[in-house]
């Protein structure tokens, strides 16, 4: 069942996807999220349905994307809109945006050698610091973050996520890729439904409110979490596809 207040996916919309916590339940750690054995053909038959108006939009390294949704390469922002993929497959304009300094990445790789349960993931334009295993490392950890990013203020910002601090440079919102994408086919023209969990999606839903379109959070608005997000993305592409006029022979 479509949640009271969400509407059904329309064949005007683009639609812009969070992964964790969207697409995905949340897992003990990033490589033990299990994705559901459907999920990229539905994306797939979605985004046929939508005229290749479909993005993800992900704090996760657009390699690390592209391996959990194989064989869908999708189009979006990645790297919390550090990375962009357009929608005939390019990469576009990554090095527009800084990666935090490699001394960064050897201090917190001290940090939490020093403490067990702290997991660090790097990404070509960023840092995260999971503490998901000791939450009573979460003060720690944001303390150490923070004393790095006010040696840069202007260039990296601290982003708190779930159970993780992030390191990502201040250029790179969610917001990057809703605004690139629309700019063009087969964005352009179309209204913009951005579908997130996370603070960082805030950015993503508020581009997308200013384009005309709408923000849609899971939890408040899907409060069944990502099992309810996926069965309203497959009814969608079930409907949309079907929808589609036969070509002309
Ligand atoms: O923008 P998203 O697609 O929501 O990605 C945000 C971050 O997600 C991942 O971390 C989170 O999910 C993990 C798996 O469920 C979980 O173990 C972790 O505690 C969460 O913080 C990912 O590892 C990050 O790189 C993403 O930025």
């Amino acid at each position: 069942m479509t949640p009271p207040g969400v509407p059904e996916i329309e064949a005007d919309w683009a639609l812009f996807l969070d992964l964790d916590g969207t697409l995905l339940e949340l897992a003990p750690t990033p490589d033990a999220v299990i994705v559901p054995a459907d999920l990229p053909s539905v994306l797939a038959c979605l985004s046929g349905g939508l005229g290749g108006a479909l993005a993800i939009v992900t704090g996760r390294a657009r390699e690390t994307a592209d391996q959990l949704l194989a064989p869908f390469l999708p189009t979006g922002g990645f790297g919390h809109g550090a990375e962009l993929r357009d929608a005939v497959g390019a990469a576009v304009g990554d090095d527009t945006v800084p990666a935090p300094p490699s001394a960064w990445c050897d201090t917190l790789t001290r940090f939490a050698a020093t403490r067990d349960g702290l997991l660090l993931e790097r990404k070509p334009h960023g840092i995260a610091l999971h503490y998901r295993a000791v939450p009573t490392q979460g003060e720690a950890v944001r303390a150490a973050m923070q004393a790095l990013v006010l040696q840069a203020p202007n260039d990296f910002v601290l982003l708190p996520a779930h159970m993780a601090f992030e390191i990502r440079p201040r250029a790179a919102t969610k917001a990057r890729p809703v605004t690139a994408l629309m700019a063009a086919p087969p964005f352009l023209g179309r209204r913009p439904v951005f579908v997130g969990d996370d603070v960082t999606d805030e950015d993503g839903m508020a581009a997308a409110r200013d384009l005309g379109g709408l923000g849609l959070h899971v939890g408040r608005d899907f409060t069944g979490g990502p099992p309810q997000v996926r069965a309203w993305l497959a009814r969608a592409a079930r409907r949309l596809t079907q929808e589609q006029p036969l070509a002309q022979s």
